[in-house]
């Protein structure tokens, strides 16, 4: 008999399986309701499993339904990003000349209860022993002296908490490929150096080490958007989960600070649990090279292998040669600088376009987009209507803009919903609609920006048939409805101090306006119209 049949608590034979992680197995209901309490911390629907590529791994002991809250954990260390204007080191808001000094350390904070956060003990306590107050002066741009901040948070734990410290030396630092960066010797010079200088610290900890600890931020490190500007965080087991382009896993915070990850999709028992550690949505040559800046590894995953990314077309090109075709190169796997030498050839007439061209192309519309006047509908569609000469409908660029485009429509100064025209709320409601089936189809696993699109498409829909004659009403109102609530389900998660979450609170009270109109609706026209 396996060890997996034996019961948890006392050895003999089990054919109970625990329903969360399927890894114990009990003899009787009695046995696991008195081994929960022990259990409960070990319960989980993952293991960490280990191979040559990817180093430690998540796999899923069971299959996991879409959904699913797969993990949510408290940050090991948390602390200002690396370049950032000064901010408050108890909540990492921005701070200005109106900041309240720490009496003790001189540190700037927006709040006396944010100076006593225990987060904030280790610079304070480093601050006091070097012997001098800091005395932070420019307010409103990057300051270099807070890129030491988490890294001595980490330090601090190194030399008096080891517990917590030897989680974090448990993490990846890809210290020996670091060292042939260019950035190894500027954090050097500007983080190592300038901590064992500025607080004297020279006979406690070595180059080596602070470096390490910056590898460590920089492969494992979350941008936390819960301050303005965000700051990072490092959480121990979510450390584990593997990067995909499409992954199955999404991850999302608490107000209070954790991290969540939610599954996506329906996963498979022995399926790799995965996030994304990029941008989904840039190209694949751009999140390739993220990747590879920041987390040191090439991506090759399915998504990345496929040039058309699932028939997306996401970062496809017109043929210029007026046939109606499409240009894509081989493959977008050559790494270094071979994708820029990549021939693109047309779908249709096989005609070749050098790298080069594409290349001209492609940062003089990307330069455009980044034009785009802020805030106007009437740029995002001229951008699109020249853009759309050069790439493919989906493309990433057009993306872009066209999000951009589907959230300003009936949100701008003077054109709300009610006043937009006939044809502008019949665009946006196409552009939600279109752009949403798209992401689907991309990284299905994606919930924030398709949940904002789907809030926004049940707006559009909602006015489209207040608008329409009277027998419509209920039929839009109902799909309306239908499209928050998937909205709803999308967003449910986000905190409600971001955006997202603030608009899951207002899909809450929408519903119950459109159910309370389809209810008078109902009552005036009668059941044949629903
Ligand atoms: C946050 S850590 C993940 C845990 C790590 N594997 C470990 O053993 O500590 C990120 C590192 O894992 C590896 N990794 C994650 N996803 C990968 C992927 N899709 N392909 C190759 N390496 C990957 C890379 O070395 C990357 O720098």
């Amino acid at each position: 008999m396996s060890e997996e049949t034996l019961c948890q608590v006392c050895a003999k034979s089990a054919r109970q399986k625990c329903a969360g992680c399927h890894l114990v197995f009990y003899c009787t209901k009695e046995h696991q309701k008195s081994d929960w309490k022990t259990h409960k911390k070990a319960c989980k629907p993952y293991k960490v499993c280990q191979d040559d590529t990817l180093g430690r791994y998540l796999e899923a002991t069971r299959d996991i339904k879409p959904n699913e809250i797969v993990l949510k954990e408290a940050p090991l260390i948390w602390g200002p990003a690396e370049n950032t204007v000064p901010v408050c080191l108890g909540c990492g808001n921005t701070v200005d000349e109106n900041c309240k000094p720490c009496f003790k350390c001189g540190w700037p904070f927006c709040s006396e209860t944010c100076q006593k956060s225990p987060a904030h003990i280790p610079e304070c306590r480093y601050t006091v022993m070097r012997g001098d107050k800091v005395a932070v002066k420019n307010f409103g741009i990057v300051h270099p002296i807070y890129q030491c901040i988490t890294v001595l948070r980490c330090l601090y734990q190194k030399q008096f908490l080891p517990e917590v410290w030897e989680k974090i030396d448990k993490l990846e630092s890809h210290c020996e490929h670091r060292k042939n960066h260019p950035k190894y010797e500027n954090d050097r010079v500007t983080i190592a150096q300038f901590i064992l200088r500025f607080f004297k610290l020279g006979t406690v900890f070595t180059e080596e080490e602070i470096l390490r600890i910056v590898g460590i931020l920089t492969v494992n490190g979350h941008e936390v958007p819960l301050s303005e500007p965000c700051y990072e965080a490092i959480y121990q087991t979510c450390s584990m989960f593997e990067h995909n382009c499409r992954p199955n896993c999404r991850k999302s915070f608490t107000d209070d600070g954790q991290i969540l990850i939610t599954s996506g999709q329906k996963i498979s028992k022995g399926d790799h649990l995965t996030i994304c550690y990029t941008d989904p949505l840039w190209g694949t040559s751009n999140r390739r090279h993220h990747l590879y800046q920041t987390k040191y590894f090439w991506c090759n995953c399915s998504r990345c292998k496929d040039v058309t990314e699932g028939g997306t077309n996401f970062s496809t090109m017109k043929c210029q040669n007026e046939c109606n075709g499409y240009i894509l190169p081989k493959t977008f796997l050559d790494n270094e600088d071979g994708d820029k030498l990549q021939d693109w050839e047309c779908n249709k007439c096989k005609k070749i376009m050098n790298s080069y061209s594409v290349h001209e192309i492609l940062e003089r519309l990307g330069k455009d987009l980044s034009l785009i006047e802020k805030g106007s509908s009437k740029s995002c569609k001229e951008y699109i209507s020249h853009a759309e000469d050069f790439l493919h409908s989906n493309h990433y660029y057009l993306t872009d803009a066209k999000i951009n485009l589907s959230q300003l429509l009936g949100h701008e100064e003077k054109t709300l919903l009610p006043n937009l025209s006939e044809d502008d709320i019949l665009l946006k409601a196409k552009l939600c609609r279109s752009l949403t089936n798209m992401i689907k189809k991309l990284v299905p696993g994606e919930h924030r920006l398709t949940g904002l699109l789907l809030f926004e498409l049940h707006a559009a829909i909602a006015e489209i048939g207040r608008r329409g004659s009277p027998e419509s009403l209920p039929e839009a109102l109902m799909e309306s409805k239908n499209i928050l609530m998937e909205a709803m389900g999308l967003l449910k998660f986000e905190p409600e101090s971001l955006p997202e979450g603030k608009i899951y609170k207002q899909a809450q009270k929408n519903l119950i306006d459109i159910e309370r109109v389809l209810k008078t609706v109902q009552t005036t026209f009668g059941d044949k119209l629903l």
